[in-house]
């Protein structure tokens, strides 16, 4: 009987999760990984194995109340058609927000739970999600072993002065800092970067993680000095659907002279803005690229974000005093040959040359010459997750 852990990532309408054998301190093996979307509407299951070969798809209808915690049951319930061969013995969650108690993983009790929450008006969009999956395990499957893995972590080595802002000492005594996020993406590509290039694992690397949400992050010998999301996950760049940085002074003029209230203009900010508030169009950088010939609005939405990230790429090399090598990752980072090539183009000025030829096939190196160089590695925040839960039971 092999022990199994199981990975989830829990978002508003959909729970992603991976299933890995843990055999006896080695590295966790994958054996399946799926999702379930549309969840509270037409919810879909769908899951594969490591070749990708689909093992079971469910569809549901609305009227058949598929919400989190019954899709979790369904995977507790797919699963058990296995329990002869593998048993699952604990269960790490992706949570975005640690705040400033949680500076590593940790082992959840109700204590864990409650100060989770305190930090739900931080991250409004991910925390709620990220921590129902965790009660519903308290409660259906008591006794489970569950381990927190946050995304906020991996940046608690960046300096004091990299996290404060020019507000009064008090705010920052009461937790208004910048704590950063995609942590578990950073680890892992951290992780990764001597498999590429040695030189890089010790140099001055800029990681761009471009998804639905999307950040840079400034690794400095394989540890973060600085990132561009600050104390939630709204800031720095144009998301999907978040506006990143925007001058506090526009809040202020929404809620006093458009009379938004504080709830609507948190929605206009997190879910109306970003590519989908500038374009009108799509959150999603597939549909935008396929309209940018024809649609004006489109186009601007893209060149938006790319010259944002070229910029804060600037200000994140100025942090580290000079860059190495560039990586992208996340959705639109690993896919999107078009917004690689507008930014190392842009980037030219810094001595990154566009390999035009290495980027269409995803590199993984799109670079040439003999300056910065310009890789594509594919993030993994699930095998992140496995690693720290399995040293969090490992160390109790
Ligand atoms: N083939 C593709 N080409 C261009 N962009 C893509 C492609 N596939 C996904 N994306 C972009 O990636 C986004 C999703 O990224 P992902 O990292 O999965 O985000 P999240 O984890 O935040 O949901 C999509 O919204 C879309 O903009
Ligand atoms: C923190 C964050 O923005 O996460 P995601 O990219 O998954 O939305
Ligand atoms: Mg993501």
């Amino acid at each position: 009987m092999t022990p199994v852990l199981i990975v989830l990532n829990a978002g508003s309408s959909s729970l992603k999760f991976q299933v890995y054998d843990m055999v006896d301190g080695a590295e966790p093996q994958l054996v399946w990984k799926g999702l379930f979307e549309g969840l509270g509407e037409t919810a879909h299951f769908i899951v594969k194995d490591i070749s990708g070969t689909i093992l079971d798809h469910v569809s549901w209808d609305p009227s058949d109340g598929i919400g989190h915690e019954e899709a979790l049951m369904h995977l507790v319930s797919w699963l058990s058609q296995f329990r002869e061969e593998r048993k699952p013995m604990a269960i790490g969650h992706r949570v975005v927000h640690g705040g400033e108690s949680f500076s590593a993983p940790v082992l959840v009790d109700d204590s864990v739970i409650q100060r989770l929450e305190a930090l739900v008006p931080l991250a409004p969009l991910h925390q709620p999600h990220n921590l129902e999956p965790i009660r519903v395990v308290r409660r259906r499957l008591p006794g489970m072993p569950q381990v927190a893995c946050f995304d906020t972590a991996f940046h608690q080595t960046q300096s004091d002065i990299a996290t404060l802002f020019a507000l009064p000492r008090e705010m920052r005594e009461r937790g208004v800092r910048r704590y950063g996020f995609h942590g578990l993406s950073y680890d892992y590509v951290s992780s990764v970067l001597k498999d590429y290039d040695p030189r890089l694992a010790e140099g001055r690397v800029i990681v761009a993680h471009l998804g639905n949400g999307a950040s840079l992050c400034a690794l400095k010998g394989g540890v973060s000095v600085a990132t561009t999301m600050g104390f939630s996950a709204l800031d720095g760049l144009p998301m999907g659907t978040r506006c990143g940085a925007v001058d506090a002074g526009v809040i202020f003029y929404m809620l006093r002279e458009m009379k938004l209230t504080p709830e609507e203009a948190e929605r206009v900010l997190y879910t109306k803005s970003g590519l989908l508030g500038v374009s009108g169009v799509s959150n999603d950088m597939r549909v935008l690229r396929s309209r940018a010939a024809m649609d004006v609005d489109a186009r601007r939405a893209i060149d938006l974000f790319v010259y944002r990230i070229t910029r804060e790429i600037g200000s994140l090399m100025a942090a580290l005093g000079g860059v190495d090598g560039l990586v992208f990752t996340a959705g639109i980072g690993e896919n999107d040959v078009a917004t690689r090539a507008e930014v190392i183009t842009g980037l030219a000025w810094a001595g990154l040359a566009h390999d035009e030829a290495a980027n269409r096939t995803g590199g993984p190196r799109i670079s040439s010459g003999s300056g910065p160089t310009a890789w594509v590695i594919p993030t993994n925040e699930e095998l992140v997750i496995a690693r720290q839960t399995q040293s969090v039971l490992g160390a109790t």
